[in-house]
């Protein structure tokens, strides 16, 4: 494998119920990157996160995170899940929040610091959750998603619900993690968000439509929108991944892989 791949999914499928939610998809994510995983709603980005941490019963096919099979006992440390629903405490405070999660990964108070200066939450870390502001909240479970400097951070729309300048301000986050080398994975339904990737993967009724920078998007639909971008690809019938990305890889709590699985 390519040194620098940190994720492989190879023919993946799932069922959920008797729905294929995702149909054999194929693709390569590379560290260092953030990398958008764009869809509308219903299109399968939670069930492919999920795949990627482990906690989805696969149908077919194969995820490799590290090298190792998608929700190893080798993984847990290394890959930070944030899941759609912020699963944080609100009676407790920020630092509470993050000391009770770091003491199941059985991390030091220096590595609950960390996170809290890394997230920017050290003027928050004494209140309780329920009186901070949504974007406050969300970061607090993205430093718990951070604990133990996993190598792999997974969010599922950790942008959901939030106004343009809380957005602008996490995403701001997400670039500085990416640029110590974490391969973030981050979802989102929301177009104009693929312009602040490095890569684009956009996803349709559980099928790659295009694996491409948001430049590559913009310059081959002509569109001046991502929204329109994303119309023009649907129009043009676009699903093959390969034809989109020949040869480079795409380049992320419950915070943490666990063995949970779900159908
Ligand atoms: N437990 C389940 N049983 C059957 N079908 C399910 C189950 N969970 C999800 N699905 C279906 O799988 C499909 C993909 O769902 P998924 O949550 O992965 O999409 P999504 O792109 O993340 O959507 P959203 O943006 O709304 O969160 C949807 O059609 C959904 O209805």
């Amino acid at each position: 494998m390519n040194k620098s791949v940190c994720i492989d999914v190879q023919d993946l499928s799932v069922k959920r119920g008797k729905s294929l939610v995702l149909d054999q998809l194929s693709f390569q994510l590379e560290a260092g990157k953030i990398i958008g995983l764009l869809g509308p709603s219903g299109s399968g980005k939670s069930t492919l996160l999920r795949s990627i941490v482990g906690n989805q019963i696969i149908t077919s096919g194969s995820v490799t995170a590290l090298g190792q099979s998608a929700g190893s006992k080798s993984l847990r440390r290394k890959v930070g899940y944030m899941t759609q629903a912020a699963s944080v405490y609100d009676d407790l405070t920020v630092r509470q929040n993050i000391t009770y999660f770091a003491n199941i990964l059985g991390l030091s108070t220096d590595e609950v610091n960390r996170v809290i200066q890394g997230t920017d939450l050290a003027e928050q870390a004494s209140r309780l959750v329920i009186d901070l502001s949504g974007g406050q909240r969300n970061r607090v479970s993205l430093a718990i998603a951070l604990l133990g400097n996993p190598e792999i951070v997974i969010l599922d729309e950790p942008t959901v619900g939030l106004d343009p300048v809380l957005r602008a301000d996490l995403w701001d986050l997400f670039a500085r993690l990416a640029s110590t080398g974490i391969c973030l994975v981050v979802s989102s339904h929301v177009m104009d968000e693929a312009m602040r990737c490095d890569q684009i993967l956009l996803l349709r009724e559980g099928k790659i439509l295009a694996q491409l920078s948001p430049f590559e998007l913009m310059k081959r639909t002509g569109a001046t929108d991502p929204e329109g971008a994303f119309l023009k690809l649907i129009d043009s019938g676009t699903s093959d991944p390969q034809s989109d990305a020949p040869s480079a890889p795409v380049s992320a709590p419950r915070h943490r892989a666990t063995a949970e699985e779900s159908k």
